[in-house]
């Protein structure tokens, strides 16, 4: 059986947040996704992937130690392929900054550093054309959904670490005047969507658009090839 033809099972974080929306995407791939609502380390076992959702970073690290699901997600992020998007990139990063008082818990896996709300609040939401070369069908611009999204302030892979992948980065003219530089060159909080090993993360949220490009991408790049 080739790759295409196994079964695959792959989870999305359902505490808080926009998981019902990444369950209706991977459903309407081409590509036949057995999907797991995870609520408990039980259902996370099930899982040979992981989606977490956006939502609100804070509280779904809150549930998560609720429902002993801190230590099971750290240890699902160090050997399993792991999406983030927004408040679930957030979780994804090595550091966050601006973060609520008493800090923000972190699962880690993309060597990366982030800071929450990263866009101020005149522009805490915006919609933006990305042109992403990995995606299917690449002429045609996805549209970036941004709510109160995260800036990814520098990459940091130790010397161990797989490198990082930038796969999509929004026009410099975008950012906000707090965040601008005279030299846009290669500037972090240009990156949108990183993908680093097995890991993947989007500033935005690929699953509020009826596009999947970003949903057929994570399962092609990171969750089949761990299979094979
Ligand atoms: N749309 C989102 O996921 C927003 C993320 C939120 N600002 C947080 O810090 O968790």
């Amino acid at each position: 059986m080739g790759l295409s033809g196994k079964p695959v099972t792959v989870g999305i974080l359902a505490l808080q947040g926009a998981f019902i929306e990444h369950e209706a995407a991977l459903q309407r791939l081409d590509r036949k996704i057995e999907v797991i609502l995870v609520k408990t380390p039980e259902d996370l076992e099930k899982c040979n992937a992981l989606i977490i959702p956006g939502g609100e970073s804070t509280t779904i690290a809150l549930l998560a130690r609720l429902s002993g699901l801190t230590d099971p997600l750290k240890q699902f992020v160090s050997e399993k392929p792991v999406w983030g998007t927004c408040a679930g990139a957030i979780l994804l990063s090595q550091t966050v900054e601006n973060t609520k008082r008493g800090g923000q818990e972190v699962l880690g896996g993309m060597s990366v550093g982030i800071a929450r709300n990263g866009w101020g609040s005149q522009v805490e939401s915006f919609e933006a054309e990305l042109t992403v070369n990995g995606l299917r069908d690449p002429e045609t611009p996805f549209k970036g959904v941004f709510i109160r999204a995260p800036v990814i302030l520098e990459l940091k892979p130790g010397e161990a670490d797989p490198p990082i992948e930038v796969v999509a980065s929004l026009s410099p003219k975008l950012l906000p005047p707090a965040l601008a530089t005279p030299d846009h060159s290669n500037e972090p909080k240009t990156f949108v969507a990183l993908r680093q090993g097995l890991h993947f993360l989007t500033t935005f949220h690929p699953e509020l658009t009826r596009d999947d490009r970003f949903h057929e991408y994570f399962v092609r790049e990171c969750v089949l090839p761990r299979l094979a």
